[in-house]
């Protein structure tokens, strides 16, 4: 079990890590989020060892981790970690990259698991080119085919789909998690984006100003995000009276809910009545910026809907009256 174990860390005067604590079971997937800044790579390279902390230990297995003062090379055998830079050799190919820190001694096998690798990351037909000639995606492709190469026991991945095309991103997504699972792999993956965050995590943990403020598993929080910072982290949202919503409950008049946008729909007829400002296409639908009593508010919405058109709201009933009880 990874166990993190109340670290404090700071660079300056402020800690970027506070007292930050969790556990990670063998194999499991935990998901990093929270704002730039909360210390989510800091917390990733404290756990790799780059850091002396100020409080707190670290253990993989009753083994602690120790910092540079006490481990000349930073990082053990059993763990990688991908990085925002990439930290490939520019001159040797995209192959020999991959397999840099495989056994020579296999050479059958070695070269097998550089070519699932490769088609994993779609870049089998780059096996011979060097990194300096590919583009940053491609590039970030191959830091991470080498990362998983050798199979670590416990994987830190650093924002690892930053520059790679959304195209491409879902698949290969899928592709790194199934094979990460398939190998028992224990991943810490650190990220901006809310699919990284839900899709494949058994746990997620909330960061704000070198704090874990929140610790569950990802469908609870999005559906039950507890406060405006987190459920922003999932995209857009918008906090309304729930009287406006529910009429007929009563509530309090500063009882307020938090709305995802396309948990909004127009109807006949409500409390929620709202002035459309201006309708964004977005492929699939619109977002519609609106104000109610000259708040704003976002929804979406299948079609166009023309500014100063006066439309009525409604919610998604069960889902949003859950998270009022809380
Ligand atoms: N080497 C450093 N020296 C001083 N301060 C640093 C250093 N590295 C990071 N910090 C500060 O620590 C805080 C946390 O940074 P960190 O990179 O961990 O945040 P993050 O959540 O990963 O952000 P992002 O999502 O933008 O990558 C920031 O305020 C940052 O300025």
């Amino acid at each position: 079990m990874l166990d993190v174990k109340d670290i404090s860390f700071r660079f300056t005067e402020k800690p970027v890590l506070d007292t930050v604590s969790f556990q990670a079971q063998p194999g499991q997937v935990v998901s990093v989020i929270g704002e730039s800044g909360s210390g989510k790579s800091t917390l990733l390279r404290a756990i790799y060892g780059l850091y002396d902390l100020d409080r707190g230990e670290i253990y993989w297995k009753d083994k602690k981790i120790l910092g540079p003062a006490h481990n000349l090379v930073p990082g053990e055998p059993y763990m990688k970690y991908l990085a925002q830079d990439f930290d490939l050799m520019p001159y040797v190919s995209v192959r020999e990259n991959i397999g840099k820190f495989l056994s020579n001694f296999y050479r059958e096998e070695k070269s097998e698991r550089i070519d699932e690798l490769l088609e994993m990351v779609e870049l089998e037909e780059y096996a011979d080119t060097r990194p300096g000639n590919l583009s940053g995606g491609q590039q970030q492709r191959v830091a991470l085919a080498r990362a998983v190469a050798q199979q670590p026991e416990i994987l830190l991945l650093d924002e690892p789909f930053s520059h790679i095309d959304s195209f491409r991103t879902h698949k290969l997504r899928r592709d790194l998690f199934a094979f990460i699972r398939k190998k028992n792999i224990t991943c810490i993956i650190a990220t901006h984006d809310s699919v990284d965050a839900l899709s494949h995590a058994d746990k997620t943990l909330v960061m704000k100003d070198g704090k874990i403020i929140r610790e569950d598993d990802p469908e609870q929080l999005y559906q039950k995000p507890g406060n405006k910072y987190i459920a922003s982290l999932f995209g857009e949202v918008n906090e309304i009276q729930a009287n406006l919503l529910f009429p007929a409950e009563n509530y309090p008049d500063d009882k307020k809910v938090l709305v995802y946008t396309h948990e909004l729909h127009t109807t006949e007829t409500s409390a929620l009545r709202v002035r459309v400002k201006e309708s964004y296409f977005e492929g699939s639908r619109y977002l519609i910026r609106a104000l109610h009593r000259g708040t704003p508010l976002l929804f979406e919405h299948p079609s166009f809907i023309a500014p100063e058109e006066t439309v009525y709201l409604k919610a998604e009933k069960k889902i949003v009256k859950e998270r009022i009880k809380n």
